[in-house]
């Protein structure tokens, strides 16, 4: 990964702070799309991989720099997975508003009554990243993270899904963790330390 010019496939705050902090000890400071005039792809794939190298691939075709997209988002066991790679259209799909506040409702009314064993749940990630648009060997990984949702938000860092993610072994949810914790533990962050040893063994057996 060049150290001067990577784009950020993502319009999302919350990981771009994310893999802002995952990446500067690597002096690495990726550019969100956003700011070189990339809009959000259209997420038509039926999986977390298909979807992140869209958005790499819509990213890198349009600023002609190398590019990393994550795909992401939560599967509830109660609710055979969902809401799964729509966790981001969750309260959309459902006509309940948009947003995280409105996925956070949509996902404590669709487990109404769902006692707290039967509440097991993970985050998953993917990230793809590419040299290029048309680069026929994309790193591809993923990482999951599990928990429980909680019948009630707590806590106030994070974003999307973390004020309900129970970890049962930290007694507090996400959004309760520091910054720096999350990204020791989270799918992402772990995620993340699996595509930089990627990216270490193919620069050495360049
Ligand atoms: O660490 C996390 N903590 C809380 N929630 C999370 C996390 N990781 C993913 N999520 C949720 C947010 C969103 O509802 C969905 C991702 O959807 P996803 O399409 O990958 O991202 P997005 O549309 O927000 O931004 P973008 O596609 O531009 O990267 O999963
Ligand atoms: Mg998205």
């Amino acid at each position: 990964m060049s150290a001067s010019s990577l784009v950020l496939a993502s319009g999302n705050a919350g990981k771009l702070r994310e893999f802002a902090r995952l990446l500067a000890p690597l002096g690495i400071a990726p550019i969100p799309q956003s700011q070189l005039g990339v809009s959000d792809a259209e997420e038509t794939g039926l999986t977390f991989v298909e979807n992140a190298l869209i958005k790499a691939r819509h990213a890198a075709a349009i600023t002609g720099l190398p590019a990393l997209a994550d795909d992401s988002g939560i599967e509830v066991d109660a609710l055979d997975g969902e809401p799964g790679i729509y966790s981001a259209r969750f309260a959309s799909r459902r006509q309940q508003g948009q947003g995280d506040q409105d996925n956070n409702a949509a996902l404590l009314s669709a487990l109404e009554g769902v006692p707290e064993e039967a509440r097991t749940a993970r985050y998953w990630c993917v990230l793809v990243y590419l040299r290029h648009a048309a680069d026929p060997v994309p790193i591809i990984v993923q990482a999951s993270w599990e928990g429980r949702v909680l019948t009630a938000p707590s806590g106030d860092g994070g974003f999307g899904y973390d004020p309900l993610f129970w970890l049962p072994e930290q007694g507090m949810s996400a959004a309760q963790l520091e910054a720096s914790t999350k990204n020791r533990l989270s799918h992402r962050g772990r995620a993340m330390q699996q595509l930089l040893q990627a990216l270490t063994a193919a620069s050495e057996s360049a």
